[in-house]
Parts: structure tokens; sequence; C-alpha cells
């Protein structure tokens, strides 16, 4: 796998987020259920993605990558903020121009074993975007087109007559590919894409969606919970937390001089091939938990676990700052 440059591209971006936040209803509790819960899922997130960018969106569970991605596809209400998509708003987006929108953007889902309907066979999974979209006419068109999906992921032409069960979690994974390359669109959300595979095959399909990136200038939202896995595919890196961006940089900046100490100890955890510099190398670590997303602090919502920590951080919530040319990060401390 060699790294991404972008130099030469658009710079105008395809996604544009600005200040997004999602709340959701989490129903109610106290005496006669008076008090509403709202989960702070994310809240003032901001970034775009440049025609054939990668952007990688890192973070551990439960910080809210999975609501960023799912909310540009339009798959959950928007609480505060917008959304641009090639310049258009598409923060509110009724069912209709949701549909519409999904020709241009798709979803490749993190679980190719709970993805695909194990009673329908691989040409009616891939082929359901396109008949739902009437964009085949027949029979006939619809195995043609198939097959063309099936081999652009680098599956065999017959495996359309078989069923999910027949295939590995790799081989899987590339069928949920297939089915999102079928709109042809601009923009996927992966969600944690390789996070259910073995390490082995991981680099298999990460190369895939790069060759693939390549080939149609497609752009990605990539989810993962840990740095090790974006590194190859990222042209610049989001680090995510407790529903906040922290971090946003260039990929180099991120590894070579990362800023927030939670980059820091994400990016110590991630192993390195050499034993001797992996034995030399410090373990940064954040002890302590989240803050509790029906409850979240007010201020930084690092502030428990920073090493930094001073009574503005208690007070202000950080802004993503310019540290360096094409590095933003949200805390001014450290
Ligand atoms: N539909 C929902 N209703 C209520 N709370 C939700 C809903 N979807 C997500 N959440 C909550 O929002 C927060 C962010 O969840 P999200 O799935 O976006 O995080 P994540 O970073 O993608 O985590 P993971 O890596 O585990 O998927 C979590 O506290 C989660 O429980």
């Amino acid at each position: 796998m060699t790294g991404q440059t972008l130099e030469g591209r658009s710079e105008l971006p395809l996604v544009d987020v600005r200040n997004l936040s999602v709340l959701f209803d989490a129903g109610r509790a106290g005496f006669w259920g008076r008090k509403r819960l709202t989960v702070h899922a994310v809240e003032n997130v901001s970034f775009n993605i440049r025609p054939g960018e990668t952007l990688g969106l890192v973070g551990e569970s439960g910080s809210g990558k999975s609501t960023t991605g799912r909310a540009i596809l339009g798959r959950v209400p928007v609480s505060q903020g917008h959304i641009y998509f090639q310049g258009k708003e598409i923060t509110h987006a009724g069912k209709n121009r949701v549909r519409e929108l999904s020709r241009d953007m798709q979803l490749v889902f993190q679980d190719p074993y709970a993805s695909l309907n194990p009673r329908m066979k691989i040409i009616d999974i891939v082929a359901e975007p396109l008949r739902v979209h009437g964009m085949v006419k027949n029979t006939k068109a619809v195995a043609k087109e198939v097959a063309r999906l099936l081999e652009l992921v680098g599956l065999p032409p017959d495996a359309g007559a078989r069923y999910p069960h027949a295939f590995s979690g790799g081989q899987r994974q590339r069928v949920g590919i297939a089915r999102a390359l079928a709109l042809k669109p601009r923009f996927i959300v992966a969600d944690e894409p390789v996070s259910a595979l073995d390490v082995s095959i991981r680099a298999q399909v990460v190369n895939l969606m790069q060759d693939l990136q390549a080939q149609f200038g497609l752009s990605y939202l990539f989810i993962a919970h840990d740095l090790a896995v974006v590194r190859h595919i990222s042209h610049r890196i989001a680090i995510m937390y407790a529903g906040n961006i922290v971090e946003l940089a260039e990929r180099h900046l991120i590894y070579d001089s990362p800023v927030h100490p939670y980059t820091r100890a994400l990016l110590s955890a991630v192993p390195v091939p050499d034993p001797p510099v992996q034995r030399a190398r410090q373990r940064i670590t954040c002890p302590g938990e989240p803050p509790n997303p029906l409850n979240p602090p007010s201020g930084c919502r690092f502030q428990s676990r920073c090493p930094y920590v001073t009574g503005t951080c208690r007070e202000k919530s950080p802004d993503l700052t310019r540290r360096r040319p094409g590095q933003m990060a949200a805390c001014w401390n450290c």
C-alpha cells in the first residue's frame, strides 16, 4: 500500500460539514419521568472532504463517528449545523431528496456478516440499488451489470449465483463494496469497513478501496477506531472524542507531530513493526473514561483525562484552532 497525496486536485469540497450537532432523545427519567434525557452524540463538528480525498475519522467507541457519517447521508436527523454536498445544502433533506442523494452517497457497513441478507443471492444483493432506482431494464442487463461490478471488486463472475454464506469475510466486504458502487456514487461513508476482518485481509480491502478511488475519483469518509487502520488510505485524519473533533490534520502531521494528548495516546497504541523501536517507545495513556453522553461536562470534554487540564478547560469549550498550516487542534495547552 502506498500513501496518498492530493496534489493538483480541486480544493473545492465535495462534502462540507459545518458546526454539526446531533442529539438523540433517550426517553425520560426521574420522578414521574419529568426529566427528558438527551444523548449528546455529536456536537459542533466541522470538516470538509474534497473530491478524490479520504478523510479518516478516528475515535473510540461511542465518540460519534457513525452518527457523523449517518448524518451526512441523511440517515439521522441533524439537530444543529449545516451539511453541504457539491455546494448545495442537504442538511434537512426529505425522504425523496435522500433517496435521490443515495445515488451519489453510499454507505459501506462495518460487519460484512450482518449486512448481507443471507437469503438473497449475491446477484440480487448487488442489483438491489439498481432496481430500486430503476436503472436496469431487464434480467439480462442486471446480470451484465452485476458481473461488471463483481469483477471490479475482484470477485469471480459466478459469485452472483451464490449466497453470502459461501464467502469469507473479506469477500463479503467486497460484495458490500460492489453494492455501494452500483449507483456510481461520488462519496462513500465507509463505517469501519475492515474492523471485523482478519488483520491479514484488511490490507487487501483497503488496497481495493484505494484502487477504486483512483479509478473513479471517489471520496471517502473512512471511519475507524484506531490509527493503524486509516494510515495508508487517508489524506487527512480527524480525531473524534466524546462527540467533538479534537484534531484534524494532514496524515503526516497526525503521525509525525500530533498536537492533542488524545491523538498522542491513540498513536502510542499503534504497534510498530520494528521490535527495538517498539520497546523504546513510550506508551502514552490517558486514564479514565469518556464523559457520559447524557450529561457531558461544560468546557472541554477531555478535561477528566487530560494531563494538562487547567481551570480554563472546565469553563470554556475549545474550538478547533489553527496550530500550524494544515493542522487544527482543539487544545491550546498542549
Ligand atoms: N439512535 C440512537 N439513539 C440514541 N443514542 C444513540 C443513537 N445512535 C447512537 N447513539 C449514541 O450516540 C453516541 C455516539 O454513537 P456512535 O455510534 O456515533 O459512536 P461511534 O464512535 O460510531 O461508536 P462505535 O465505534 O461503537 O460504532 C453513543 O453514546 C451512542 O450510544
